[in-house]
């Protein structure tokens, strides 16, 4: 059901925490067995070496014995063989492999792995880590110098040699020289004093293959020089390393350096984005300051003059008059949330979002998704009325989209992108309700660290606050998309976040939100 994509969804992530809990349970049964048998192979040879003890001074006459002397042919006949050729070993590993097959459908692929080191890398670049901090376990930036812990884990768990590697190299198979040298520096340092362990699959020798390579390909011959040197120096033999040496040599003697490493050590962009800096400055700041006073960004009480939110207003904060943002809190209990998670976690799948006229899954949105209709949960129903109490628009399909439950993963985000259609083959326009209208969006967890929502054009920044609801307009009244609402989820760096989206189309608002010809409107 999540096969392959594990990664983008923190929920499918807690799911296979279990597998590997019962395959803890299934190792100890392993190990247990394992010892028994070797415990009866040592009680066997205490008792054939103590006999040999025993007959040593007397070994003619011992054998005289016709008890002593039958004993050790029975022995050498049987015993042994029975000891030698004993399939016990093989049965306990093979039940062992048996209890990890009988688990292989719900554990991580290739894919996983891959995404979850991606994920590591967009969080190294969307917040400026340190990457020497976070292999370490703590999230550092490094501000002009000054070293800036952006969060404290409760629990610090810091990556192993090996770890790095893995990460290296899937930046090294994707010819991401930038990121491999980065990490692969961190696996050679952190290979450096330690020994093979047979869970392991890089080694230190690979690691200084893997980057000495990379450094070649930035340009950095002489790094690459000296770490294939370092690299002969454990595996003398290595014709490939012998021969990559003479060119590197050649190549400096015929090429001195002058323009010195790191010269083509630039960040890949590798989903190009024009809007890039403006939204790693959004993602990294908690809500951009405002440091000229406008009136007309406010709190209030609100009810929207409905009845049935008169006794209980709603709590209303406008972020930004243009686009008009505003966010609402508790917007829902805590307990609702809770249900509303619960009730999308058998429909969660990989998001996809709009490409051409098709919807596909796409590196510029990382997360699960499932879409609750008003039937699969009383909760369901009651928020969508509380949305139309709050808005006076109608939300009813198709005028309103089925309420979209995201669930983000490791380094889960949504680049910035527009919700509305801006093509006339988009496939929003399936449903026959005209184009998105607006976006109301429930915050349905908090997140430690990261995960905010940034609206580019509008400088603003704002975190994901537990419960409440984010609401905007994406067209102007003249129904032309906005496009100052280009909007992104920042890569989530600690947490499990989570929000729900509820798109109000066009049509069913003719006598909510009147039209105008004025395109500012
Ligand atoms: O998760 C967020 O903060 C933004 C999500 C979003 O923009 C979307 O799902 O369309
Ligand atoms: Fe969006």
């Amino acid at each position: 059901k999540s096969l392959g994509e594990m990664y983008t969804s923190v929920m499918s992530i807690k799911q296979s925490s279990l597998s590997e809990i019962q395959l803890i349970h299934y190792l100890r049964t392993y190990i247990d067995h394992e010892t028994r048998r070797l415990e009866d192979v040592k009680r066997f040879y205490v008792k054939v070496s103590e006999f040999h003890d025993k007959i040593y001074s007397e070994l003619a006459y011992s054998m005289a014995n016709p008890l002593v002397a039958f004993s050790l042919i029975k022995r050498l006949q049987s015993e042994w063989l029975n000891v030698v050729y004993s399939s016990q070993a093989k049965e306990n590993l093979e039940a062992l492999r048996t209890n990890f097959e009988s688990l292989e459908s719900s554990l991580p692929r290739l894919e996983d792995l891959q995404g979850a080191a991606q994920g590591l890398m967009r969080l190294q670049d969307v917040y400026a880590l340190h990457v020497e901090a976070l292999v370490k376990g703590h999230f550092q930036r490094n501000t002009n110098g000054n070293t800036v812990e952006i969060y404290k884990p409760s629990v610090t768990i810091p990556l192993s040699g090996d770890d790095c590697f893995l990460v290296g190299k899937v930046a090294y198979e994707a010819e991401d020289y930038y990121h491999a040298v980065q990490w692969l520096e961190e696996a050679v340092s952190l290979f450096g004093g330690s020994n093979w362990s047979l869970e392991h699959d890089g080694s230190l020798e690979e690691a200084l293959d893997h980057l000495a390579f990379s450094y070649y390909k930035t340009g950095n011959i002489s790094s690459a020089l000296s770490l294939s040197l370092e690299l002969l120096h454990h595996d003398p033999s290595n014709k490939r390393v012998l021969l990559n040496l003479e060119k590197y040599k050649k190549l400096l003697t015929e090429n001195p350096p002058i323009v010195t490493s790191g010269s083509l050590l630039k960040r890949p962009n590798t989903t190009y984005l024009r809007t890039r800096d403006t939204y790693e400055r959004l993602c990294q700041t908690h809500r951009s300051q405002v440091l000229t006073y406008n009136p007309q960004l406010f709190c209030d009480y609100f009810t929207n003059d409905s009845p049935g939110l008169y006794l209980q207003p709603i709590r209303r904060e406008v972020l930004s008059v243009l686009p008009y943002v505003v966010l609402f809190h508790n917007f829902v209990m805590g307990t609702e949330a809770q249900s509303i998670r619960d009730s999308a976690v058998p429909g969660l799948r990989r998001s996809v979002a709009a490409s051409g006229v098709n919807q596909t899954s796409a590196d510029y949105r990382i997360s699960k998704s499932a879409w609750l209709k008003d039937s699969t949960h009383p909760v369901v129903g009651k928020v969508n009325r509380r949305i139309t109490l709050l808005t006076g628009l109608n939300v009813q399909h198709p005028y309103g989209e089925h309420l979209q439950v995201v669930n983000y993963g490791i380094g889960g985000h949504y680049e910035p992108h527009y919700d509305h259609a801006t093509s006339k083959s988009s496939p929003l326009y399936t449903l026959n309700s005209g184009n998105r209208m607006a976006t109301f969006m429930i915050y349905l967890s908090s997140v430690e660290a990261g995960g905010s929502t940034a609206f580019i054009h509008a400088n603003l920044s704002v975190p994901a606050v537990e419960n409440s609801a984010l609401f905007w307009w994406n067209l102007h009244r003249n129904g032309q998309g906005d496009g100052d609402t280009l909007h992104a989820g920042c890569p989530v760096l600690l947490g499990d976040k989570w929000v729900a989206n509820k798109w109000v189309h066009e049509y069913g608002q003719e006598f909510q939100r009147r039209c105008s010809r004025d395109p500012d409107e």
